[in-house]
């Protein structure tokens, strides 16, 4: 593959596309042999591992990128372990390819019947979070896809190492090589050349913020499926069970507030405010989130605890950070337009005992994953059971929320019959 030897991204999409064919070709044993030998290798190149992630780091220091940045790149024996663990959980999935999705037989005994087959050759840009660079090619692997990874230049140490040791140990267990490819070493002109290889790449995944999903809506040629920003909200009901509702905030806002699933605004009902607000923000508080609200919020909660008058763009802003905004609402249709108006599709929640509040919701929220008494933090492939994720689809067409390996595939028509003419 072309992680040594420096090359142009053009040159590294179609080493990729002659592996395609053979690729998609390949039956489950070998797919699965090949995930297996990269989990081993993955824990036996573990002081490789780290000895890359060290030079990232260390340059992360320098740059000051902040602690929150620095625990997202950082990786450790136990982190390792996790995610070869999780390439072994892909390789214990059905193999997606030549899945049956429907069929039928046409009235003159033609047999016509919708499989799953890859897609060729996909390519993700994504943020500075190594493991991506091991699930993304383990999906890839599994679905009958080759590969082209972009991972952030924070990681690009960690990033060589981990390309490498998947490519090197797939390709000693059969799988063609150039299957897996990095790009890297070069700037943000790479995604361009990446999103223009029309009849190359089939499909490129955008896994990051706004400014990468608007830099690629301008230059794109190639299809996009974006794994964008998730400004996400809970909404108590008058009906909830407080201690539900305050157990399902605080994981949503504080379990990683850096993550495109947590929470970063906080709906409530009038009827439950006066006694949900104040022992809310006392744990948030506590949990050291600072909080924006409304007016009727600020009276509701209580003294004690500082909250800032929340601005329009606070209802706008994804904080990826341990900021929460608060708002009070009068019925669950209020608080459905108000995610309507500043969702990014991605994931929302009520918290309710009420069926038609929760009915309500799940039908009015356009979004990814609509959860009723439950947490938005298990929006993500490995937490819904698909092993691993490219990432969160926060579109509509072809793939929405945890991209798997059935998103990272596409489907023919077979078409069977005995000879049958059109009249
Ligand atoms: N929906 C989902 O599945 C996920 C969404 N996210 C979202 O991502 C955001 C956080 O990620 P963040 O750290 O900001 O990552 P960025 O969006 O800054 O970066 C992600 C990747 O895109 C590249 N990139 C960023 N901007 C540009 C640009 N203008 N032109 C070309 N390339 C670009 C980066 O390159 P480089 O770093 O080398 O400059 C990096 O490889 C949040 O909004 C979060 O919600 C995060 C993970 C999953
Ligand atoms: N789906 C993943 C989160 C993905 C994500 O947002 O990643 P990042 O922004 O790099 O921290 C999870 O729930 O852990």
């Amino acid at each position: 593959m072309a992680i040594s030897t420096p090359t142009s991204v053009t040159d590294i999409c179609l080493a990729a596309k002659a592996a395609a064919k053979p690729l998609a070709a390949l039956g489950a044993d070998v797919k699965d042999r090949a995930l297996h030998a990269i989990a081993d290798a993955l824990v036996a190149r573990t002081p490789e591992i780290l000895e890359a992630n060290a030079k990232d780091l260390e340059a992360g220091r320098a740059n000051e990128i902040g602690d929150a940045l620095l625990d997202r790149l950082a990786l450790d024996a136990e982190r390792i372990e996790g995610i070869a663990a999780g390439t072994r959980a892909i390789a214990a999935l059905p193999d997606p390819v030549g899945e049956t999705i429907d069929g039928h037989r046409l009235p003159n005994g033609v047999d016509v019947r919708r499989v799953r087959v890859p897609f060729g050759v996909v390519a993700v840009v994504y943020e500075a979070r190594p493991n991506v660079t091991i699930d993304a090619a383990g999906l890839a692997l599994k679905s009958g896809n080759a590969i082209v990874l972009r991972g952030s230049s924070t990681a690009i140490h960690s990033n060589r190492v981990l390309a490498a040791i998947a490519s090197e140990a797939a390709t000693a267990a059969g799988v063609p090589e150039g299957a897996i490819q990095l790009v890297a070493g070069g700037g943000r002109e790479e995604l361009a050349e990446l999103a223009t290889q029309d009849g190359v790449v089939d499909l490129i995944f955008p896994r990051g913020g706004e400014g990468l999903k608007n830099a690629l809506k301008a230059v794109a040629t190639v299809p996009v499926i974006y794994a964008a920003s998730g400004n996400c909200h809970l909404y108590v009901d008058a009906s909830a069970k407080l201690d539900d509702a305050e157990a399902i905030l605080i994981n949503g806002k504080t379990q990683r507030p850096g993550v495109c699933n947590a929470l970063e605004t906080l709906l409530v009902h009038a009827d439950a405010a006066a006694e949900f607000l104040p022992r809310a923000a006392k744990a948030l508080h506590a949990a050291g989130v600072e909080l924006r609200g409304d007016e009727r919020a600020r009276a509701l909660a209580g003294p004690g605890i500082p909250i800032a008058l929340a601005t329009e763009e606070d209802w706008a802003t994804e904080y990826l950070a341990l900021t929460l905004a608060i708002r009070v609402v009068d019925s669950a249709a209020e608080a459905i337009d108000h995610v309507g108006r500043y969702g990014s599709g991605h994931s929302e929640a009520i918290v309710t005992q009420s069926t038609d509040a929760a009915r309500a919701f799940q039908l009015g929220v356009d979004a990814a994953c609509v959860y009723v008494n439950a947490s938005t933090r298990f929006t993500d492939g490995g937490e819904f059971g698909m092993g691993a994720e490219i990432g969160n689809s926060t579109q509509k067409l072809h793939a929405r929320g945890p991209i798997g390996v059935r998103e990272l595939t596409t489907f023919k028509y077979l078409i069977e019959g005995t000879g049958q003419v059109r009249a």
